[in-house]
């Protein structure tokens, strides 16, 4: 395997080197774009595929590894615009523009939503999902979620010292991925503590939360190789570990795609691109797959490259100057993301080690470091952002459910609820908009369906975030500059039921801190302050403190029929054109309630097998009903 120190001799493509000619093209390198090439590439051996990506190939350091590797290039910081809800505050943005992504940068914290986001996704493209061969419910997309990882199987001692529970035959066990996931050969003493303080409050502690039943407290694993305690990646995992035995798997980095260029609605377009760092005209080429281009550009770009291609709302594209290829007002809109209202408790007694001892404690930083180095690794090293959290629903959190669930139907009755989406949003989307907070009203009322989720590492948790928010923000083409960077509107806490849901997460953590497990360690309140009790002046705080991003933009360009503001379809072809599909997580329609980079890969995934069953093989007589599995990786178990 190519070892991340010889990264830098992988070869890079220039554009000279391509071939005459590629059957598929994927449009960026990521999580998703990734995992579809390298399922392709795998499954047609006479067939091409050209991955382009705006990025190189770059290390990857883990979230919490020995210093070392810096950064890199590999980031994009986007600020959005203001945010009325939050006294105009922004939102800072943050994505992985490289091999591999946003898998390339992000917490390695590596769950997977409850069942019923899933289920929920499916419902809301009805009627069109009714009459599809594809349903994207957890039945059908949790077959896809196993075959994106390889789990390995804590060992019997760190299982009997830590707790960790697991049921490989509900979650994983197909051993088929090159992505890896793991529990940490390590916890801090603080991490029993705080689960110990949440059973005590008797919630309840499911033993595998990836297998769709995930509302309690969790252990979650860490997209970790195994054996060196590095981070698990798309440009690891699908591209430099399977390319030197695949010679029809070409990547192109460090090139933009600018756009498509359609030509008739059932043939596949020609594809734009330039070097990134050239603006010379003479530097565009194209480049037309024989079959079809799956756009996978990720939440943010994917948007960007439809509304630059003329696929989007006709009046916004013809005030930007763009000709019109597909009316499809959606694109762009119904963005989200999960946003977190803070709030921070102390306790008397410090609970040591935690992650300060590697720099205040020699003896222990020596003995870290050594661990690391041991293989499997082991200590503190492998904990990423850790390994645990709770995922609560509204009921369970507060006694005000009902009122505030009421308060969304009548949102819906009233139509008061479109006030809250941006000026100018197309009709389209506001009927969708109606059918997900419907669909969203019920999750709010289910105790089963998580809402807050609190994870924590190295202290006890004091705030979390919000899973299922109300307000959509909007992405779109600056139509000043359509090569500059695309416009975010987050507009988080537009609408106000949502910060009506945040300001019962403090009272919650209240009782937390009130349990005797945490008394006992003379817990108190920091901030916001024991005094700030009233729901207007939790929210006010809110307003002046929330973190409006997690990091987990979505939802762009979702799948949902298109008189409801969708983008693509059940089989993820843009509505309107038949050989351009997007895959990335723009395609979910409403945010599941995990990070979303297990949800982005088994998107991966789910999309490869649908486009390996829409091309038979050129020797097949017969469609290709599953894809061909990679080889058998070593036993998981340890
Ligand atoms: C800082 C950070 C922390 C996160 N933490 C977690 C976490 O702990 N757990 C978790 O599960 N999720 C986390 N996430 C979210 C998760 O990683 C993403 O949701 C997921 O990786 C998105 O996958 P994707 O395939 O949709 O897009 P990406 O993986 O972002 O891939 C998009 C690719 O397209 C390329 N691209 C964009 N525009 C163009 C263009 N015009 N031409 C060519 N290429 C282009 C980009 O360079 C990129 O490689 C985090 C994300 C970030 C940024």
């Amino acid at each position: 395997l190519p070892h991340r120190n010889g990264i830098g001799r992988v070869v890079k493509r220039q554009v000279e080197e391509l071939r005459d000619s590629y059957d598929f093209v994927v449009v960026g390198g990521g999580t998703a774009g990734l995992t579809i090439a390298d399922r392709l590439s795998e499954a047609f051996p006479e067939r091409n595929t050209l991955v382009i990506e705006y990025g190189v190939v770059e290390d990857a350091e883990a979230v919490f590894e020995p210093p070392g590797g810096g950064p890199g290039n590999k980031r994009l910081n986007i600020q959005s615009l203001p945010i009325p809800a939050l006294n105009n505050r922004r939102a800072s943005l943050t994505v992985g523009m490289t091999v591999g992504g946003s898998s390339t940068i992000n917490g390695q914290f590596f769950d997977r939503g409850h069942k019923l986001d899933y289920d929920d996704w499916a419902k809301i493209g009805s009627p069109e999902f009714d009459e599809s061969e594809e349903s994207w419910d957890w039945d059908n997309i949790l077959p896809f979620f196993k075959k994106s990882v390889t789990f390995f199987e804590p060992s019997e001692e760190n299982a009997e010292l830590y707790g960790y529970t697991w049921d490989v035959d509900a979650a994983y066990g197909e051993n088929v991925s090159h992505i890896q996931a793991v529990y940490a050969q390590y916890q801090f003493p603080v991490q029993k503590i705080a689960w110990d303080a949440f059973i005590e409050m008797g919630l309840p502690s499911p033993k595998e939360c990836a297998g769709g039943d995930k509302h309690g407290v969790c252990w979650v694993p860490a997209s970790q190789y195994y054996l060196d305690g590095q981070r698990s990646h798309a440009g690891r995992g699908h591209y430099l570990e399977v390319i030197e035995d695949r010679s029809n798997y070409d990547l192109l980095a460090g090139h933009k795609v600018t756009r498509l260029i359609v030509g008739e609605a059932d043939a596949p377009p020609a594809i734009e691109f330039k070097p990134v760092d050239s603006d010379s005209e003479d530097d565009v080429k194209t480049v037309t797959p024989k079959l079809e281009v799956v756009v996978s550009a990720g939440a943010i770009h994917s948007p960007q490259i439809l509304q630059r291609s003329g696929i989007g709302e006709a009046e916004f594209l013809e005030a930007a100057g763009i000709e019109v290829v597909v009316d499809l007002p959606g694109v762009g809109h119904n963005f989200q993301d999960h946003c977190g209202p803070g709030s921070s408790f102390a306790l008397a007694e410090s609970i040591q080690p935690s992650q300060g001892s590697i720099n205040s404690n020699e003896t222990f930083a020596k003995e870290a470091l050594d661990l690391y180095a041991e293989r499997p690794a082991k200590g503190p090293y492998t904990l990423a952002m850790g390994n645990s959290a709770i995922y609560l629903s509204l009921p369970v959190i507060t006694e005000d459910s009902a009122d505030i669930v009421a308060a969304i139907r009548a949102q819906i009755e009233d139509g008061s609820a479109l006030d809250y989406l941006s000026e100018g949003t197309p009709e389209s989307v506001k009927d969708g908009y109606l059918a997900q907070l419907a669909v969203l009203a019920d999750a709010l009322e289910n105790p089963e369906h998580p809402v807050l989720e609190a994870p924590w590492m190295s202290s006890t948790p004091g705030g979390g975030f919000l899973l299922k928010p109300l307000s959509r923000g909007t992405v779109q083409l600056n139509p000043e500059d359509h090569d500059a960077e695309p416009i975010v509107d987050y507009r988080t806490g537009a609408n106000p039921i949502d910060m009506e849901v945040m300001s019962r997460f403090l009272p919650f953590f209240r009782r937390y801190y009130e349990t005797e497990t945490m008394q006992a360690l003379g817990a108190r309140e920091v901030s916001p302050g024991a005094n700030v009790t009233a729901v207007e002046d939790i929210t006010e705080y809110i307003r002046n403190t929330i973190t409006p991003s997690f990091m987990h933009p979505c939802c762009t360009a979702s799948m949902m029929p298109k008189e409801k503001g969708g983008v693509v379809g059940p089989d993820l072809k843009v509505h309107g054109l038949e050989r351009v599909r997007v895959a990335d997580i723009s395609i979910i329609p409403i945010i599941p309630g995990t990070h979303t980079s297990a949800t982005a890969y088994a998107i991966g995934e789910k999309a490869a097998d649908i486009i390996i069953r829409s091309w038979p093989s050129e020797e097949a007589e017969e469609p290709v009903k599953e894809a061909p599995k990679c080889k058998k990786r070593r036993s998981q178990k340890h």
